[in-house]
């Protein structure tokens, strides 16, 4: 049970984690906010913290005449830090390391597979996964990395839009958007050159107009153009030349995919865009249009899609692939906290996961999945599995 004034703080915090997204760097604003969080963090002891937001305080613009204020917290926080130390008592929030494992050995190529499953194609099925041994509850079978992540909108001041780590106290903002925070300097520049350079300027229209399956669509496809050094022709020479029907990530070595491998078994994910009726096509039509109108005139495609239209059409394609793609394959990454799975905070952000979308569903699903702390994706047998039986969990 958190005290209710706990409580209060941490809604505190949120609101002063959005007032920081919203403030124009170095302003007094912004400065003030993060001098307001450093009271927080004093107050419910977390000192380190507490330091660091003094130090975001007198980098930003805090305002001369608190100054003696903040010089005041500082010191409580470095008296009480240096207390903490010594009596061995310092509030440290030790990352949970994962030891979960695979209950068989994993594929010689994939290590997140255990070696016993197979992908299955059939007409009634598309593609599925199989197992060539029995299986028994419990048994861990799948453990993969997400190949793209958004954070949950109720949570986009709450944890790392990058590494997804929950980081309450401490965040600091893109520069560009409103939307984005992060936990370091190292992840916003990890996320600008993977993704968040794309996304940047239409990230909150997107957020507003398109669900999140449809955000997710636009990191992926930031993804891509990224992971083909930013350059629309390469990709297109890429998808040209590639044979979607050869991409199979349970037989791929993953220990020597490179980055472009990786980008086929997410592209080749189910659209389900033949068993759509026009109408639902020009719903997803209208909403491809939307995203690249949005592209072209707030990033830096627009200059390359305005001089190239074939790079443009290229981009309409993948939107509209993605949009279809995303709707079929996210999965909700749920915190396993007491909060429960329903609570807004639990859902913490979506993801995709090329191997484990090869999952089919059902009603009485014979696997379930576990969302690991550091965004890693577990899947257990909750039913006995003969073998050659295919494994099915339930999308609800
Ligand atoms: C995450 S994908 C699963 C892999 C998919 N079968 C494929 O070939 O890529 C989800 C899609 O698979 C299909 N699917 C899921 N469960 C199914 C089932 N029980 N029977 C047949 N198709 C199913 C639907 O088209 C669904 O949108």
């Amino acid at each position: 049970m958190v005290h209710p004034k706990e409580k209060r703080y941490i809604e505190a915090m949120k609101l002063y984690n959005e007032c920081i997204a919203f403030s124009a760097k170095g302003s007094e604003e912004r400065s003030l906010a993060y001098g307001n969080r450093s009271f927080i963090c004093l107050k419910m002891e977390r000192f380190e913290d507490c330091l660091q937001n003094i130090r975001l305080a007198r980098e930003s613009n805090y305002p001369k005449h608190l100054n003696e204020k903040l010089n005041q917290r500082e010191k409580e926080a470095k008296q009480a830090l240096s207390k903490a130390r010594n009596q061995n008592v310092t509030k440290v929030n030790p990352e949970v390391v994962e030891t979960l494992q695979l209950s068989y050995p994993a594929h010689e190529n994939a290590p997140q597979l255990a070696n016993c499953l197979a992908l299955g194609r059939s007409d009634q099925y598309g593609r599925h996964v199989v197992t060539n041994r029995k299986l028994k509850v419990g048994d861990v079978v799948m453990i993969e990395k997400p190949f793209v992540t958004v954070t949950m909108d109720t949570c986009q001041y709450v944890r790392c839009d990058f590494c997804q780590a929950e980081r309450l106290f401490t965040l600091i903002p893109c520069e560009g958007c409103t939307v984005a925070m992060y936990c370091s300097e190292e992840c916003i520049s990890k996320a600008y050159g993977k993704y968040h350079r794309y996304e940047c300027g239409v990230l909150r229209d997107m957020w507003t107009v398109l669900d999140r399956s449809g955000v997710i669509a636009l990191r992926m496809i930031a993804i891509a153009i990224a992971t083909f050094d930013n350059d629309l022709e390469k990709l297109k020479d890429h998808l040209d030349a590639l044979d979607e029907s050869k991409v199979d990530g349970f037989t791929m070595d993953w220990k020597k995919a490179t980055p472009q491998d990786v980008f086929n078994t997410a592209h080749v994910l189910c659209t389900n865009q033949e068993r759509r009726n026009i109408k639902e096509l020009a719903l997803r039509t209208f909403f491809t249009v939307v995203m690249h109108n949005d592209l072209l005139e707030c990033t830096e495609l627009g200059p390359v899609c305005e001089a190239n239209p074939t790079a443009s059409k290229l981009l309409l394609d993948l939107i509209l692939r993605y949009l279809q793609i995303a709707e079929c394959n996210h999965k909700l990454l749920i915190c396993n906290s007491d909060n429960g799975p329903k609570s807004d905070n639990a859902r913490f952000a979506i993801g995709c996961y090329p191997l484990i979308n090869m999952l089919n569903h059902s009603c009485a699903p014979n696997v379930s999945r576990l969302t690991l702390p550091d965004g890693r994706c577990a899947i257990f047998v909750i039913h006995p599995v003969a073998k050659g039986g295919q494994l099915f969990e339930s999308y609800k």
